[in-house]
């Protein structure tokens, strides 16, 4: 998968880029990530991305033109990406988002700013995504978490062991079973005996028992609608 960021501030995703999963996953060629500084797109000598808003109004709108230049510049040769926008009004993003947006083979992030993007760069984009109801100051750390999710889904991105662990479970949104590692005993606070009978089938029964029943408890709603697409089995809606 090849990921193109328009971004007015490049620098925050250097970090992201380069640590941990996404980071392998990129130096070892398994995915490209390019972040673009929408700035390079203007033309005017100071740069300009953004103005005041028409009609008045607080704060100031990305401006089209370095955005569409950009966009046209990036899809001169390859594949059409797919375009996703992020802003605070968007569809909340979510893990069958993440599942789908992993079988593109492009995708384009334009990073919105809280004041928000000219309305006219809509017509560029197929997905305006938001990561939750609450106000940041830019649509870049939603850009990283949308990437972040989508990415590790990427067969080959995360190791074996890793892989194990995003089974049916978690791509079906339930929550996840209590985790321990040695001491056996800490503080008082005992490992659960299954976890070391080395019965492998009563740990697996275990821990799908477990994450049921802490979904049903913190987020009904999630049974409820896996309920409703019959992503359940008999046995789990026992
Ligand atoms: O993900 C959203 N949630 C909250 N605030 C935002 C601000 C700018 C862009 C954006 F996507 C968002």
């Amino acid at each position: 998968m090849r990921i193109d960021v328009l971004t007015v501030l490049p620098g925050l995703f250097d970090c992201f880029l380069k640590e941990g999963v996404i980071g392998k996953a990129i130096s070892s060629g398994k995915v490209e990530v390019k972040v673009h500084n929408i700035r390079d797109f203007t033309t005017d000598k100071h740069r300009v991305v953004d103005d005041v808003p028409y009609g008045g109004g607080p704060g100031m709108v990305l401006k089209p033109e370095p955005i569409f230049r950009a966009y046209d510049e990036l899809t001169k040769e390859g594949e059409k990406p797919y375009v996703l926008l992020t802003e605070p009004w968007g569809e909340k993003f979510n893990q069958e988002m993440a599942v789908e947006l992993s079988k593109k083979p492009r995708l384009m992030i334009i990073c919105g700013r809280y004041e928000g993007v000219d309305e006219r760069v809509k017509s560029l984009v197929d997905r305006e995504v938001s990561i939750g109801d609450y106000v940041l100051t830019g649509g870049e750390l939603p850009a990283m978490v949308i990437m972040d999710a989508v990415l590790r889904l990427i067969p080959g991105v995360l190791g074996n062991l890793e892989s194990l662990r995003a089974d049916s479970f978690s791509d079906r949104g339930l929550l996840g079973y209590p985790n321990y590692t040695r001491p056996a005993e800490f503080r008082g606070m005992k490992v659960p005996e299954v976890l070391l009978s080395g019965h492998h089938k009563k740990i697996e029964s275990w821990r799908k028992e477990q994450s049921l029943r802490k979904t049903l408890e913190r987020r009904p709603e999630i049974i409820e609608n896996l309920k409703r697409k019959g992503l359940l089995t008999k046995e789990e809606l026992e």
